[in-house]
């Protein structure tokens, strides 16, 4: 059965930001996270405190958070690798941080150079100063179906690393098809192990439009009961860590399905595409969804 209402997270200013070549200061940064907020989003992934040699298109995240000017109701979250980005983020006043791991040890490496358990032994300490400072922590799982370097990754795993960060006390775990490689097939099998352990609130879906899937696979995990969805404005973005990987799901485009299976979400199509149009004017770039391009053609007629 579909969920009446779905959170839609919006992770554009974050993970489709870090991977754009042409470089943005921290004022674009802001005026889309404000056009977003503006559009109804409720959750904003605003920014990432990473080491900035690793990832240097979030090395702003300090300037956009402390220049954005916060709306009520709307939680501005970021991705915090370690202690110190915690810290980082703490001190900019997040309203939410995320940790990231992935079901791949290959994967890993790359993204955070350390192992799968070494990723959540530094968790730990952030799961302390988070509690402490009465911090939401949400977390992620990178190669949900699949990996880059590793090929197919079995559902088994990543229920290991789902039931480890929430364990630790993560309210959500988003589960990332980093490089877009799952079908609905594939997500559904996931899903299926995961929802015999794990309820399905507490479950996200973060899904890369690599393969042209990612709608499919949304539906299917709709379908299956998860109510949040991940998706990144204008389709922005990729991984800087899996080569070729596409940006997420274009939020036009999940909006789209949304409205037409008549679920509610709170978020303005019309002013989304406007904000979308305008970051990949900035951006110098096509936007990416087929759903902005198909009403901004209806509108210029
Ligand atoms: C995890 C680390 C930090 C380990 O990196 P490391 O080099 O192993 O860390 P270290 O602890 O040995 O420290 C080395 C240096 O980094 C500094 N450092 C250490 N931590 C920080 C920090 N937080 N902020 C700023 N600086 C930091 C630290 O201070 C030191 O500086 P130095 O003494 O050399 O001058 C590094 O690998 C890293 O930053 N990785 C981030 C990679 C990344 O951002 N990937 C993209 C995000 S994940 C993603 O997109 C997937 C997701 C979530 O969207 C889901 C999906 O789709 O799959």
């Amino acid at each position: 059965m579909l969920p009446n209402k779905v959170r839609v997270v919006e992770v554009g200013p974050r993970d489709g930001l870090q991977n754009e070549k042409t470089p943005l200061d921290a004022a674009d940064k802001i005026e889309l996270i404000h056009a977003l907020a503006d559009a109804g989003v409720t959750t904003i992934e605003s920014g990432s405190f990473v080491n900035p040699k690793w990832v240097p298109q979030m090395a702003s995240s300090e300037e956009v958070f402390q220049g954005i000017q916060r709306k009520s109701g709307v939680t501005y979250s970021a991705l915090t690798p370690n202690l110190k980005g915690f810290e980082r983020a703490l001190a900019v006043k997040a309203d939410e941080v995320a940790v990231f791991a992935a079901a791949s040890e290959a994967f890993a490496q790359k993204n955070t150079n350390c192992s799968i358990a070494e990723s959540i032994e530094r968790f730990v300490p952030v799961m302390e100063a988070a509690k402490a400072a009465n911090m939401p922590v949400r977390g992620y799982i990178s190669c949900i179906v699949g990996c880059p370097y590793e090929g197919d990754i079995a559902p088994q795993k990543v229920l290991e690393v789902t039931k480890t960060l929430l364990d630790m006390g993560c309210y959500e775990v988003s589960l990332g098809d980093t490089i877009g490689v799952g079908t609905a097939a594939s997500c559904q099998r996931l899903l299926e192990v995961l929802g015999a352990e794990i309820p399905m609130e507490k479950l996200a879906v973060h899904y890369h439009d690599t393969y042209g899937q990612a709608l499919a696979n949304i539906l299917k995990s709709l379908e299956m009961g998860v109510a949040t969805v991940d998706s990144s404005v204008a389709g922005l973005g990729g991984c800087p860590y899996a080569k070729g990987a596409s940006g997420n799901v274009a939020t036009e485009d999940v909006i789209y399905l949304l409205n037409g299976l008549g679920i509610e979400h709170g978020i303005d199509l019309d002013k989304l595409i406007d904000a979308g149009n305008a970051i990949s004017n900035r951006l110098n770039r096509p936007n990416n969804s087929r759903v902005a391009n198909a009403i901004t053609a209806k509108r210029e007629k």
